[in-house]
């Protein structure tokens, strides 16, 4: 009976054992951000042609963006897992940790990258490059250099974070179009408060990693008045749909109250609150866009179900 017992609690540490490494190569590939990314990816594919995109280029588009992203994602947890270990936030990832090798999250992001371009060559080699210059521009171009570099990290290297919708677009239609270019700005635009927000909530833990992020290096007073003046930005930037004729008046109704939403958040933390409203404003950014490409797309398939 004891033997039984004892037999048995070895194949339960196991079982956990198993779970826990799962856990930790899923916690590298950041899944709720490669998500998001994959929604904005999705609305491009979709705001790309009048009907239904080809199942095809949805599927391998997805797939190759969404393993590309991953990619990225475990390429930043291995180059900054140093950094990571300095900061409360991040100090229990698992390469920060020791739970996962180098090696071992070396060889797994690679594997992603290379399948992610596979799939995407199958579609074209446009979309295929620029997935990939997408991630050299996050995982070395970001991570590497600018995040240590100047302030200004997040705002250039969240080109590669806003890459998704156009790169969903050319997935399926294997050229640039403007209109593509219109939702990149979008995200570009969206990021800063996203990023700064937050940056704000944590900025004591970034001044102990030495990691030069907007408030650390010009202060939480002003890092509110480019929250601000950046939720502005995107409340005009979010116009531009609607003034080129990509989009309709749902888009224009539902952009405009998610907008004025943001610029509400970002005005209290600036003018009425304390430091405590940041994380509020963090977490409204992410359903702000979650529901402005929802909203885009809805306005998308509205118009075309209305004249058809
Ligand atoms: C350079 C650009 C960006 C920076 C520096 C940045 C930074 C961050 C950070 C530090 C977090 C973690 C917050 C936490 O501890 O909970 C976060 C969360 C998040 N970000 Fe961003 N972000 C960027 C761009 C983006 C983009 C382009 C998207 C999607 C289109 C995105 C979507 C999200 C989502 C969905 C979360 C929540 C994740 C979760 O709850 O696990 N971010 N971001
Ligand atoms: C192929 C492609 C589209 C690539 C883009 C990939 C990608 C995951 C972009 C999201 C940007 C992001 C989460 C930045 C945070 O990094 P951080 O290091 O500042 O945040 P952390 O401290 O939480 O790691």
């Amino acid at each position: 009976m004891a033997k039984l017992q004892m037999a048995g609690n070895a194949s339960l540490k196991i079982v956990r054992h198993r779970q826990r490494v799962w856990q930790d190569y899923l916690t590298m590939t950041k899944p709720k951000v490669v998500a998001m990314l994959l929604l904005t990816a999705l609305v491009g594919m979709c705001l790309a042609v009048s009907g239904i995109p080809p199942l095809k280029a949805v599927v391998l588009g997805l797939a190759g963006i969404g393993l590309q992203s991953a990619a990225a994602a475990a390429f930043n947890h291995v180059l900054d897992r140093r950094f990571d270990a300095q900061m409360a936030r991040t100090h229990h990832r698992p390469l920060a940790k020791g739970r996962v090798e180098t090696y071992k999250a070396v060889i797994f992001a690679s594997v992603l990258m290379v399948a992610g371009f596979v799939l995407l060559w199958q579609l074209n080699a446009l979309t295929a490059w620029l997935t990939f210059a997408s991630l050299i521009g996050y995982a070395v171009v970001y991570t590497v250099w600018l995040k240590h570099a100047t302030p200004q990290n997040i705002v250039i290297g969240g080109l590669a974070g806003a890459a998704p919708p156009l790169l969903g677009w050319t997935a399926v239609t294997g050229q640039f179009d403007p209109h593509a270019l219109l939702l990149v700005m979008l995200v570009f635009t969206w990021t800063p408060p996203h990023f700064w927000a937050l940056a704000i909530h944590r900025r004591d833990d970034y001044a102990k990693a030495g990691i030069p992020m907007l408030p650390v290096t010009h202060g939480i007073e002003f890092t509110k008045t480019m929250v601000l003046l950046y939720t502005v930005l995107l409340a005009l930037v979010g116009l531009l749909p609607w003034l080129t004729g990509m989009s309709g008046e749902l888009y224009l109704a539902g952009s405009g109250l998610l907008n004025l939403g943001f610029i509400a958040y970002a005005a209290k933390l600036k003018f009425a609150d304390t430091t405590g409203h940041a994380w509020a404003t963090f977490k409204y950014s992410i359903w702000h866009l979650l529901a402005l490409f929802v909203v885009l797309l809805a306005d998308h398939w509205l118009l075309a179900w209305w004249s058809a």
